[in-house]
């Protein structure tokens, strides 16, 4: 847990938020660096030319370094922003921009949010960002 003094200097214990979100959306594994062949053999199933869905669930977990316990409700609108205007009920791969050259996995999807969340919080308070692709397949980026 991260610790700020209060105005006395005495530390106190804050804990770390976290907003967990869900959004749908579709896409194919398909790097534009493979051949067809060599797609087919990295992806598999995964590779299939129409794509496939998928019921992400995001969480952002806020770090309280700086002793600022930032408001619900605008983290919330930071991501409708982040989240659910750009990637919910959306083709990942045709509809977003940056998925148009980078594979849409779910470690990128992660750095996606991760670089777009940063620009739209306060500096220096987001510490995670953990994506559920499906029940068993989870991904989390700090930022490293
Ligand atoms: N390193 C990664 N590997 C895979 C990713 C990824 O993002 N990073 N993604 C996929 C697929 O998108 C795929 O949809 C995953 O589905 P699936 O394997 O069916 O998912 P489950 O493991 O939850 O399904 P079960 O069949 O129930 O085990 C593949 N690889
Ligand atoms: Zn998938």
């Amino acid at each position: 847990m991260a610790e700020a003094a209060d105005r006395n200097g005495a530390a106190e214990r804050i804990g770390y938020i976290t907003r967990v979100q869900s959004f749908s959306a579709c896409h194919r594994l398909h790097s534009i660096h493979l051949s067809d062949e060599e797609n087919k053999k990295v992806y598999g199933k995964c590779n299939n030319p129409n794509g496939h869905g998928h019921n992400y669930k995001g969480s952002l977990m806020i770090d309280h370094v700086t002793g600022m316990v930032m408001n619900l409700t605008d983290l919330k609108r930071c991501i409708e922003e982040v989240i659910m205007d750009p990637l919910d009920h959306k083709n990942l791969d045709k509809d977003v921009p940056y998925f148009a050259s980078v594979v849409s996995t779910t470690e990128n999807l992660a750095v996606y949010i991760w670089d777009n969340m940063v620009k739209v919080l306060p500096p220096n308070l987001l510490y995670e960002v953990k994506i559920h692709e499906t029940d068993k397949n989870i991904v989390v980026y700090r930022g490293e």
